[in-house]
C-alpha cells in the first residue's frame, strides 16, 4: 500500500490536473481523483487525463464515489463513504481486480469495511479540515490509537490510512500510532511550493519508516 495518498481537490490556483501532476512530480505514487459536486461525465475526460499521467508515473489511481466510472475507465481503484454505495454492491460490480477503499471514523465502521472487503480503509478526519463539508467526529492521535488496538485485538490486519487536515509535521506522531499512510490535499495545494512540500512529505514519511 502505497505510503502516501495525493487527494485532488478543487483550488483558485490549480486545476485538477495541475494537481494531479504536481503530487507526481514530488514522489507521490498514489491519486485519488476527489472532485466533488461533480458528475460522472464531467469527471470522465478529467479522469482520462488523471489516469494517463498516473500511468506515465507508474501511480496508482484511484476515483472517489463513482463506481460505474472506474469500472468504465479501468481505473485502479475506487474509494467509497458512508453515502456511496456499499462495498459489496461495488465489489460485484468491479470484481476483484480492482482496488476498493473505505471511509472509516469509529472501529465499527472498520469491522463493517472489512466483512465486507475493503482492501484499505481511510480513517478519519484527522483535525478539522476545509476540503470536505460535513466531517465527521475529530480522531487526533488517540483516536488513531484506540481503532487501531480495537484491529489487533479483533485480528483485523487492513491497511489503515489517516485523512483529514493532515501537515508534514504531523507525518512522524501518526505514523507512529501504526497507520500504514497518509492521505491529504490541503497541505500541498496550499503551499507555496507544492512539489517542493510533496518532496519534503515523501522524505519525511520514509524517515518515519526507518
Ligand atoms: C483515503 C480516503 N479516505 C476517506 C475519504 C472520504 O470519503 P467519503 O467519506 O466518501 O467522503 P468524500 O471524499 O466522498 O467527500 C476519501 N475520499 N479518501
Ligand atoms: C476527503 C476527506 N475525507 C476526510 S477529510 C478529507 C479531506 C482531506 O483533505 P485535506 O488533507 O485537505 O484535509
Ligand atoms: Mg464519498
Amino acid at each position: 500500500m502505497t505510503q502516501i495518498q495525493f487527494i485532488t481537490h478543487h483550488t483558485e490556483r490549480y486545476s485538477y490536473l495541475d494537481a494531479a501532476r504536481m503530487a507526481l512530480e514530488g514522489g507521490c505514487r498514489w491519486v485519488q481523483l476527489r472532485m466533488k459536486g461533480a458528475t460522472a461525465e464531467e469527471i470522465e475526460p478529467v479522469a482520462l487525463k488523471v489516469q494517463a499521467l498516473c500511468r506515465q508515473y507508474k501511480a496508482v489511481f484511484i476515483i472517489d464515489d463513482h463506481v460505474e466510472l472506474a469500472g468504465k475507465l479501468h481505473a485502479d481503484g475506487v474509494h467509497l463513504g458512508k453515502n456511496d454505495m456499499p462495498i459489496t454492491e461495488a465489489r460485484r460490480i468491479l470484481g476483484e481486480g480492482f482496488i476498493i477503499g473505505g471511509t472509516a471514523n469509529t472501529f465499527e465502521d472498520v469491522w463493517m469495511h472489512h466483512a465486507a472487503g475493503a482492501d484499505y480503509i481511510g480513517c478519519g478526519p484527522f483535525r478539522y479540515t476545509a476540503t470536505k463539508k460535513n466531517l465527521s467526529p475529530i480522531l487526533g492521535i488517540e483516536g488513531y490509537i484506540d481503532i487501531l488496538g480495537h484491529m489487533r485485538k479483533a485480528d483485523i490486519h487492513l491497511p489503515v490510512v489517516a485523512i483529514g487536515g493532515i501537515t508534514a509535521e504531523d507525518i512522524p506522531a501518526l505514523m507512529r500510532t501504526g497507520v500504514s499512510g497518509i492521505a491529504l490535499s490541503g497541505t500541498v495545494l496550499h503551499a507555496p511550493r507544492p512539489i517542493e512540500e510533496m518532496k519534503r512529505i515523501i522524505g519525511l514519511m520514509q524517515e518515519s519508516c526507518q
